[in-house]
């Protein structure tokens, strides 16, 4: 092994959160190494949002032309699966992090390659060389979970990562969890010809309102996907020929070319040297990311399980970073409730959006987390057809828009919208959560016409109706 090299903070793992750690820490003058076992950019970039989305990106635009007279007489045919598959390829860079990778050099941070792993109080295993540092940034993500199901591994199921990299189009697809990722992946590849069937043991987007749940669920069904509600797999195995057997407990069984597992994820933490270090496998963390009982241990995005969106993980790097570099250099901390170093808006404003069509959209608190937390609240709902903009943007335009509205304080809490292209809609709502705008102000938001935006002052002219 090498002598030990130093710097000020060492950010273990290079997806889009710790590549945002050290890129705010460095900003302030805190010289930084940063270490990625695999590609520069994460799963984000590789095997989750940026392919995904660009795997859906053009079922909804067919199907946003053929909901429009005149344009859908020009928008018979079907998708061209391969151009799709191209286009993803495109947005993942054939799966290289060149250009990454360059951008990390551009910006004065050191990269080393290899796995990290903590020996020690600031002392960190990069491959072969020993690193030490005064503050250390667990970035590391995480990994999907696998249900323990008689002959699950051995039927070699697909995950998210062979999905979103797939280099053809199944001609049947078994999708297990009606999650996010599950639900979005049954949309796109049922879009690109396969015959989907998606298993979901509760109702889809279990987190979201209800109402969410059952738009998505009948989106599907005019998508042509099964969705088989209430049922688990008991057993899977993959036949001689290659396809898989899935067995329920309802009795029944299916049969497709591949099975994608979607139920859900967990911190990668495994051999980080937490126990070398006397860390708590937890990682919980206070609004600067610091992980409790240490004065120089971050854990920032997906790892610290808070939200599992790219988004809310670089907004913890952005106060993280800033935050390990206010400590390292002595300058005041401002980590109170909305300060510069409190990640605060994970407590109440992470946006959500949801990739299906409709679409799902939502910030803040649901209904029944808003009551769960004693909030006195009230309801506010409006049918998005009814709006002119909505009924202009597509024929037939279905969805729905509610509201969690804080009574005593007169502020909204949360808002959900599901209907076509609705997550442009989602800012303004963060926006009206964050800065707590009283509704009597937001009325003066005036919404144009004629947009989508206009469900805006139907749900506060429904809200003023009630009172
Ligand atoms: C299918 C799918 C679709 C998604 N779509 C969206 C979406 O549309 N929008 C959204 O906001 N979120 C989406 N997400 C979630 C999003 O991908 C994650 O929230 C995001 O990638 C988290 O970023 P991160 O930097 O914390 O972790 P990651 O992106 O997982 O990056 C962690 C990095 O650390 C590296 N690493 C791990 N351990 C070590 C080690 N010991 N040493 C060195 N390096 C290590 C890994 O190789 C990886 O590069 C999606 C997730 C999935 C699965
Ligand atoms: N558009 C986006 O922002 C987007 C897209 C995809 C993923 N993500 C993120 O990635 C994370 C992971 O996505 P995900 O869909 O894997 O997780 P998830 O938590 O959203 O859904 C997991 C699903 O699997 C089901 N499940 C779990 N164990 C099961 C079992 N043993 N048998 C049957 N079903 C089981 C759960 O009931 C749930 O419906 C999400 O939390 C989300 O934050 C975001």
């Amino acid at each position: 092994m090498n002598e030990q090299e130093n710097y000020d903070l060492i950010v273990i793992g290079a997806g889009p959160v710790g590549e945002n750690v050290a890129d705010y820490a460095t900003r302030k003058g805190v010289r930084v190494a940063i270490v990625e076992s695999e590609l520069v950019g994460g799963e984000c970039s590789y095997w989750a949002c940026m392919p995904s989305k660009a795997l859906l990106r053009s079922g909804h635009a067919l199907r946003a032309a053929q909901r429009v007279p005149g344009a859908s007489q020009a928008a018979t045919g079907k998708l061209d699966a391969s151009a799709v598959l191209a286009r993803r390829t495109q947005f993942t860079s054939g799966w290289k992090d060149d250009g990454q990778a360059q951008w990390l050099e551009s910006a004065g941070i050191e990269l080393i390659r290899g796995r990290g792993r903590l020996l020690g109080v600031g002392k960190v295993q990069a491959g072969d060389r020993i690193l030490s540092a005064r503050a250390v940034a667990l970035a590391t993500g995480s990994i999907p979970k696998l249900p323990e199901i008689p002959g699950l591994a051995e039927a070699r199921p697909w995950g998210t990562r062979e999905i979103t990299a797939a280099d053809h189009v199944p001609e049947s697809l078994a999708i297990l969890g009606g999650g996010v990722a599950g639900t979005e992946m049954a949309f796109a590849f049922a879009s690109l010809g396969s015959a989907v069937t998606l298993i979901s043991r509760g109702p889809l987007l279990g987190r979201e309102e209800p109402f969410a749940g059952e738009y998505a669920a009948a989106g599907l069904k005019d998508a042509g996907v099964q969705v088989r509600f209430g049922a688990a797999p008991t057993r899977v195995d993959r036949d001689q020929h290659g396809m898989v057997a899935i067995a329920l407990d309802d009795g029944s069984s299916l049969r497709a070319s591949e099975l994608v597992v979607a139920a859900g994820r967990t911190p990668a933490t495994l051999e980080l040297g937490l126990e070398a270090a006397g860390v708590d496998a937890k990682l919980a963390v206070d609004d600067t990311m610091l992980v409790a009982g240490t004065d120089w241990l971050y854990a920032v995005g997906d790892v610290n399980g808070r939200a599992l969106l790219t988004h809310q993980g670089k907004y913890q790097a952005r106060i993280a970073g800033e935050a390990i570099a206010a400590r390292l250099n002595g300058t005041p901390l401002s980590a109170g409730p909305w300060g510069a170093h409190a990640a605060t808006a994970d407590h109440h404003a992470v946006p959500r959006v949801i990739f299906t069509d409709p679409e799902v959209a939502a910030v803040g608190l649901t209904e029944s987390q808003a009551r769960d937390a004693g909030i006195p609240v009230q309801i506010v709902a409006y049918d998005l057809g009814q709006v002119a903009g909505a009924s202009l943007h597509a024929d037939g335009y279905s969805g729905r828009a509610q509201l969690v509205i804080d009574r005593e304080r007169q502020v909204v809490v949360g808002a959900t919208f599901v209907g076509q292209d609705v997550a442009e809609l989602l800012h303004a709502a963060t926006i009206a959560i964050v800065g707590e705008i009283p509704l009597d102000r937001l009325w003066h938001a005036v919404p144009a016409y004629p947009t989508i935006s206009e469900i805006w002052l139907r749900l506060l002219e429904t809200c003023r109706q009630a009172i």
